[in-house]
């Protein structure tokens, strides 16, 4: 709602009230539409303020209203009503004034900014544009090229970037509601010809085509696939070439075609799945309400290697004291020196104070015995963890947090090595740690409810989104990348090419296709993992060459690392590269042969595969897999594994997830493609759709919201 007060007679203010955001619900719509009728109508107001309560101006257009019928006073005759009014009306802006909130603003004669507030238009990020009149009124306010910027990436911008913008009058660093009060009252009796947005001509600059090429082009660029960003660029362009009534019926038409599609939809659930996570729980029934972080002040990262070098950058920047341990000097060198270069360019590019003097470099793991949380970041092996937690157990004080960056292994053999199980969790970082923003926070069956939400905690303070999984081989994510590596090594085999491949992910909306990932991350990570797994066997032919546990297996990748091409940074992988270290992938002619060579070497013959088949072998067997983890009760809910694809795989956003990506498709169609080809290859491992899947798709299709419901019990139900 919003309410209607009078302040120094002659002011009527209006406080938007819907915490914790002050969204546009229709009962603020229909707030905001009252009391501006009554500010109007009593003689003695001369001037109106709008405002939020708890100091946030607005949030925007209330997302939740999005999925339902539509009630209330629509939006733009509310903007208009405002800056049709007779009585000036100065916005107050505290905290946020964002997409429909700045479209309220705008419709503001003046606006008045609190110096910490900030203000932009992130509908594009929900697969929308501003359609109160965002696309019409700011290009009219602040020029195409700074408008375009602004809309067609959702960037932020401070109250200062605002003034100088244009977008906002006055920045404060006094109670603004104060001031624009104040304000209120010195322009009481002005003219408001010249305030209403509405009215101004729109800037044309001289060269207004490249301008909008050029914008063109770079959305296309990055929006990969993503409609709302060129249909932004298509509403600012109306606001130049149309007057503004007509560019309001041409925003209003653009902004349903984004409003009924299916990227909006995605990206909507998106938003909200990235706030459930925080809310997370355990099969075991820890959740996030009932459990209590512990204190961190001091942490220590044991391994400065790529990935211990970005937690301990991460931990400095988020304020931890940090003991980064490195055995070998040399190492520890070298360490040092590249830690502390992330740390200058992090400093210079968030304008923050140098985070130097937060780490104290150590060669021995004794320097740990007093911190509160310890993450070990060495090698992928085993045999040296478990050394590392004996070690640890040892030294730290009591109720200190074991925690591994382990990308897979059991997080219940090494807390097997400790005194105290409970106090072991994996916090799996994805590389660039200082970077990447997902966290898998992996609970053990021994891990207390507190060690998990310390780690959940600690993941927040680093700017990160953690979500808690349970404890298996892969975890969430990799067990999950485990299908789809599959399901593209057997489409080489039998045909495909790394780039026919590739150009279908990239088509969906990957930013790289899953060969030319695995030349970046490198061939020989997965090469060491399946040794150790006792998965690669010397060369040899016959249908036993490609046949591990009775399923079927690719040796592939095992065969081009026997050959030295370990991706980019060999120069050779599932592409060429022109040099070691070298980034543009081009096609090999020497693997085309190769695969010709194995295909004849085992009695495989090359068939025509479609660009259909790729994107549902690639898929279909990953979602099944997650599935089968949400079955296992190892994921609480598809949002955390949509998540964790969205922000640790390069999943489309637009797309919503792997999950919600099933549900759009139809979990029976997803059941039949799979059944499909798991009859075409009943070899191929992966393609069984599991007991989840099956009972989800045989009762209709239920809304992706209530499969809560049936996976609640996961062990005892199904
Ligand atoms: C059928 C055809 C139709 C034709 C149509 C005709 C024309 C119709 C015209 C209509 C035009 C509408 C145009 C306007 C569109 C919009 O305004 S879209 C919304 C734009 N705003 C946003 O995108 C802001 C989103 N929110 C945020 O970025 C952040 O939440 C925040 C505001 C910056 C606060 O961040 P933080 O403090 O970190 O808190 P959070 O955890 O993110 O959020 C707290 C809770 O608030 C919920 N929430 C936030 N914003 C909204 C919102 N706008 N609506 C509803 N709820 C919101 C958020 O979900 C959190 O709650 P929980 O999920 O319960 O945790």
């Amino acid at each position: 709602m919003a309410f209607y007060s009078r302040v120094s007679g002659s002011v009527g203010m209006i406080t938007l009230q819907n915490p914790p955001v002050n969204a546009l619900s229709a009962a603020v719509r229909q707030g905001i539409v009252d009391t501006m009728h009554r500010a109007l109508s009593e003689p003695e107001v001369k001037s109106v303020v709008i405002c939020g309560q708890n100091g946030k101006f607005c949030g925007g257009a209330d997302i939740r209203e999005f999925g339902a019928k539509m009630t209330g006073p629509p939006l733009v005759p509310m903007v208009h009503l405002i800056e049709a009014a007779s009585k000036p009306v100065v916005a107050a802006i505290e905290g946020i004034a964002l997409g429909g909130g700045l479209e309220l603003a705008l419709s503001c004669h003046y606006r008045i900014a609190h110096s910490k507030a900030r203000l932009g238009f992130p509908e594009v990020a929900l697969g929308l544009l501003p359609g109160a009149g965002g696309t019409q009124r700011l290009p009219r306010l602040i020029g195409v090229p700074a408008s375009l910027d602004l809309i067609t990436t959702g960037r932020q911008v401070t109250a200062a970037e605002a003034r100088q913008l244009g977008i906002v009058d006055e920045v404060t660093d006094l109670n603004a509601v104060d001031a624009a009060v104040k304000f209120a009252q010195s322009v009481a009796d002005k003219s408001l010809d010249a305030r209403r947005i509405s009215t101004y001509p729109c800037p044309r600059p001289p060269d207004l085509d490249t301008i909008f090429e050029r914008a063109m082009q770079q959305v296309r660029r990055s929006a990969r696939g993503a409609i709302a960003p060129g249909t932004c660029v298509q509403a600012v362009h109306a606001a130049v070439t149309l007057p503004y009534a007509k560019g309001m019926e041409r925003e209003r038409e653009l902004f349903s075609v984004l409003f009924n599609s299916g990227q909006a939809r995605a990206l909507q659930y998106y938003f909200f799945a990235q706030r459930a996570v925080s809310r997370w729980s355990t099969a075991s029934g820890a959740r996030w309400d009932t459990s209590k972080p512990r204190p961190v002040h001091k942490a220590a990262v044991i391994g400065l290697g790529t990935m211990g070098r970005g937690i301990t950058v991460s931990l400095a920047q988020a304020g931890f004291s940090v003991v980064a341990v490195e055995t070998q000097e040399k190492q520890l060198l070298e360490a040092k020196q590249a830690v502390s270069g992330m740390l200058e360019r992090g400093a210079k590019r968030r304008g923050v104070p140098l985070a130097h003097d937060k780490i104290k470099y150590s060669c021995s793991v004794q320097a740990v015995a007093d911190v509160d949380l310890v993450i070990e970041a060495v090698f992928e092996d085993m045999a040296l963890k478990k050394t590392i937690f004996q070690q640890l157990s040892a030294i730290c004080k009591p109720g200190a947090l074991l925690c591994t960056n382990t990308s897979g292994l059991d997080i219940d053999e090494l807390a097997s090595q400790t005194q105290s199980p409970e106090l072991v969790v994996g916090m799996h970082f994805f590389a660039p740690a200082h970077v990447m923003q997902l966290l898998e926070v992996v609970y053990g069956p021994r891990s207390c409810p507190e060690a998990v939400a310390t780690a959940m905690q600690m993941g927040k303070k680093m700017g990160k989104v953690s979500v808690a999984v349970g404890n298996c081989r892969g975890f969430v994510g990799n067990r999950m990348l485990k299908l789809y590596l599959e399901q593209a090594f057997f489409l080489l085999e039998e045909g495909a090419t790394p780039e026919q491949v590739d150009q279908v992910l990239e088509e969906f909306g990957f930013p790289m296709g899953v060969f030319k990932v695995s030349d970046l991350s490198g061939l020989d990570i997965g090469w060491k993992v399946r040794k150790a797994d006792g998965l690669v066997l010397p060369a040899f032919t016959g249908t036993s060459a490609r046949i591990r546990g009775g399923s079927r297996y690719s040796p592939l990748g095992d065969l081009l690392c026997e050959q030295g091409r370990f991706g980019q940074k060999t120069g050779k992988g599932w592409y060429q590269y022109d040099k070691p270290g070298g980034r543009v992938a081009k096609p090999d002619p020497w693997l085309f042969g190769f695969l010709e060579d194995y295909r004849a070497q085992h009695g495989l013959v090359a068939r025509r595969i479609d660009h259909q088949e790729v994107l549902e072998r690639c898929l279909y067997p990953l979602i099944n897999e997650g599935f089968q983890i949400l079955q296992d009760g190892i994921a609480a809910g598809p949002e955390d594994i949509d998540v964790i694809y969205v922000l640790g795989y390069g999943w489309p956003r637009h797309r919503g997830g792997p999950m919600f990506y099933a549900s759009q498709v139809g979990l029976d169609k997803v059941v039949e493609r799979l059944e499909h080809y798991q009859q075409i290859h009943p070899d191929v491992p992966g393609l069984q759709p599991c007991r989840l899947l099956r009972k989800l798709a045989a009762i209709s299709n239920p809304a992706i919201h209530k499969w809560r419901e049936v996976i609640q019990k996961p062990r005892s139900q199904l």
